[in-house]
């Protein structure tokens, strides 16, 4: 394989074909303008009238331009600006990705000259920095508008809704669109904004404009780019990525001016992996070079720790973020010059016979590869090493396949079902989900007594709907009641909503970190483990030194608290007692499985169990707790399904629950 050093330009670089042409703002330092001037200095200023004029016009306005122009924090203030904020209506943004909504509020409320949380504020899961009478801009992840639609049908206090990102077309964007173009029936005077990568706008005018009047909607361009991107390609693969960025990044760092770095890699595994390979690297680092701070990002982190990449390099120093592809879409990180691009992604993918989801590594699109370059031209001109040669990129689908055709079914369902959406074939789906997947959803919902046979909702299946969780966690809610252990599945669904409870690091602490692990470990299973981890975190008082003598992460567990202060809210309003089960584990088994309904699986031996639904047998997760061969019975849960959590790169999570002789399968949905 050549070698190609970063700094020099490979055969085959090019710069960023749209940006050659295109007139850019000279290279200055921006931080030091005011903010007002650096508004208007964004390519998307000289188009405000044109934009507010079409918003006044048509009904939906498809908003398609470069990365970093200014769409995600200029549009709402434009609208704002000119009145749609006024009469108590509030302008929504939504964004795919919690990392996106909580930098990009905190962003414009900067801009506006508001304290986070006044006139500017965020929602995502679990978190709320928003004020119901005083914010008029309300950036929050799609899911979180779509659940609003289930108390409140028509979104009547919203004026505009801008859906962010489209064409990264999550499953939540999806129904969102759906559901929006049915609203818009309703109430015309909603007005929508769908911000898209060139390539799908006309796909999204044609969704609009089907069955309604081609004047529905709009194209709206927006040409210029803040500052240049320069593009560079291996020329031939990299046998290692993961090594190869840690190296490339390393280069840019003695041969490069000054600059941040930000290096995408699929998920926490490799990003572990990189961070290891720094760590080897870090001492034989010259004298006169740059200290090198590398930062993890990834969905795993609670919301601080995902804004700590934000926060500034002292002197003398260089941020090297490392990150899934949640840095990849509306978050600007000052400082970033140097992209360093896998060029791959992991997405997920769902087998609906077996009820199981899984993580895949696959090439990612050319609309996520620009999208990640374009990480580097927001304060400073910048350049893109993508590790791949330029012939690959050719070769790159346009865009990733919806999320809504390789996901679990049942809680967008059941949703949709609450929304009254009761014959899905007619609900219009951008694309379709998979009928099988459909079929499966909708037959594990009747078989939970969530759908009755007419096809409509049950009453458990309406409050269900409601909770906040994922449906299983929130059948173990409901189901609480009558197997009297509310208040320790309270616990359970709190502790399974964060990730990464333990901290054990590598090597001769890792080993010493497991240790105290087994301390909370039960032989019932993960669940009982993270719920002896959750009692003696509140018994000894909630302290972070308690915790980092536990292999314990304080903030997970601060996190669960307030997150288990928040279901409870829930429980009260649908009258579920929170009693405890007194300690009885075969009451709280049984929630368990009933909540786990779909998930059950028996023990083949080797680390392998046959999972009940589609007969196939499936490894065991490695970072599952220790194993009791003489377990029978077992209950996995899938990858979470709440789109805040998943942020995209979701982990396949060890808090599987095994059942030591646990209740057969036909006690399952009994
Ligand atoms: N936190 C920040 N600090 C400094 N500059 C910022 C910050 N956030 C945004 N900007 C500036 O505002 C510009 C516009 O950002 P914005 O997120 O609105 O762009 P966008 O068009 O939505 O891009 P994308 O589609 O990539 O999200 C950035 O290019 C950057 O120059």
């Amino acid at each position: 394989m050549q070698f190609w050093k970063p700094g020099t330009t490979a055969p085959g670089s090019s710069l960023d074909r749209e940006t050659e042409a295109e007139d850019y703002a000279v290279p200055s330092a921006i931080s030091s303008l005011s903010i007002q001037s650096q508004r208007e200095r964004l390519p998307i200023f000289k188009h405000r009238d044109k934009l507010l004029y079409a918003i006044e016009k048509y009904g939906v306005m498809i908003v398609v331009g470069q990365t970093g122009c200014g769409k995600t924090t200029q549009l709402p203030q434009y609208l704002m600006e000119s009145g749609w904020a006024e009469n108590g209506n509030v302008i929504a943004c939504t964004q795919p990705r919690r990392v996106a909504a909580t930098s990009v509020a905190g962003r414009v409320a900067a801009e506006v000259g508001s304290i986070l949380g006044d006139e500017v504020g965020y929602t995502i899961r679990f978190e709320d920095v928003s004020d119901k009478e005083r914010t008029r801009i309300l950036y929050m992840t799609d899911g979180m508008l779509f659940r609003e639609t289930l108390v409140d049908p028509l979104l009547s206090r919203y004026s505009v809704i801008m859906i962010d990102e489209a064409h990264e077309r999550s499953v939540y964007t999806d129904l969102l669109l759906g559901v929006l173009k049915k609203i818009r029936r309703k109430r015309p005077s909603l007005r929508l904004i769908v911000s898209s990568a060139t390539l799908d706008a006309t796909s999204f005018l044609d969704y609009f404009t089907a069955s309604t009047s081609p004047e529905e909607a709009t194209i709206v361009s927006l040409e210029g780019r803040m500052y240049p991107v320069e593009v560079a390609y291996l020329q031939e693969p990299a046998p290692d990525y993961v090594r190869k960025a840690a190296e490339v990044a390393w280069n840019i760092n003695l041969q490069q001016g000054p600059g941040d770095i930000l290096i995408f890699l699929t998920g926490r595994e490799d990003i572990e992996r990189c961070l290891e390979e720094f760590s080897d690297l870090l001492p034989t680092l010259p004298k006169h070079a740059s200290r090198l701070v590398p930062l993890a990002l990834h969905a795993g982190l609670s919301t601080d720790e995902q804004l700590r990449v934000f926060e500034p390099a002292d002197r003398g120093t260089r941020k090297v973020i490392i990150s899934t592809n949640i840095a990849e879409a509306s978050v600007t990180i000052e400082g970033i010059k140097f992209v360093v691009d896998c060029g791959f992604v992991k997405i997920r993918v769902y087998n609906p016979t077996t009820a199981l989801a899984s993580l895949a590594t696959v090439p990612t699109s050319v609309a996520s590869a620009t999208q990640r370059a374009g990480r580097a031209g927001r304060t400073s001109p910048g350049v893109c090493y993508r590790l791949y040669p330029a012939s690959a990129f050719d070769a790159l689908p346009l865009s990733t396949p919806p999320e809504i055709t390789r996901t679990d079914m049942t809680t967008p369902i059941l949703q949709l079902k609450s929304l009254g959406v009761d014959d899905l074939m007619k609900f219009e789906w951008v694309s379709a989900p998979p009928a099988e997947s459909v079929l499966r959803a909708l037959e594990g919902l009747v078989a939970a007594g969530m759908i009755g046979e007419d096809g409509r909702l049950t009453i458990i299946g309406e409050q269900i709907a409601e909770c906040p969780v994922e449906v299983g966690v929130a059948r173990m809610l409901f189901n609480s009641k009558e197997l009297k252990c509310g208040e320790e599945i309270l616990t359970i669904a709190a502790m399974t909503s964060v990730q990464d409870v333990f901290v054990i690091p590598d090597g001769a602490q890792g080993a010493l970190a497991e240790l105290e692990r087994r301390k909370f470990t039960a032989e019932e299973g993960d669940h009982i483990t993270l719920l002896n981890a959750y009692n003696a975190f509140t018994r000894y008082g909630r302290s972070s030194g308690w915790c980092k003598s536990h292999a314990l992460s304080f903030r997970a567990m601060s996190r669960a608290v307030s997150i288990r202060a928040q279901l409870k809210k829930y429980m009260q309003r649908f009258n579920l007692p929170t009693e405890s089960c007194e300690g009885d584990a075969k009451r709280l088994r049984q929630c368990l499985v009933s909540g786990y309904w779909r998930n059950g699986a028996r023990w083949v031996g080797r680390r392998h169990i046959s999972v009940c639904k589609g007969q196939s047998d499936t490894a065991c997760a490695p970072n599952i707790g220790p194993l009791h061969t003489k377990t029978s019975f077992w209950l996995g849960d899938l990858p979470r399904n709440g789109r805040d959590q998943k942020d995209s790169d979701s982990n396949y999570h060890g808090d599987r629950t095994r059942l030591v002789s646990g209740p057969r399968r036909s006690q399952i949905s009994g």
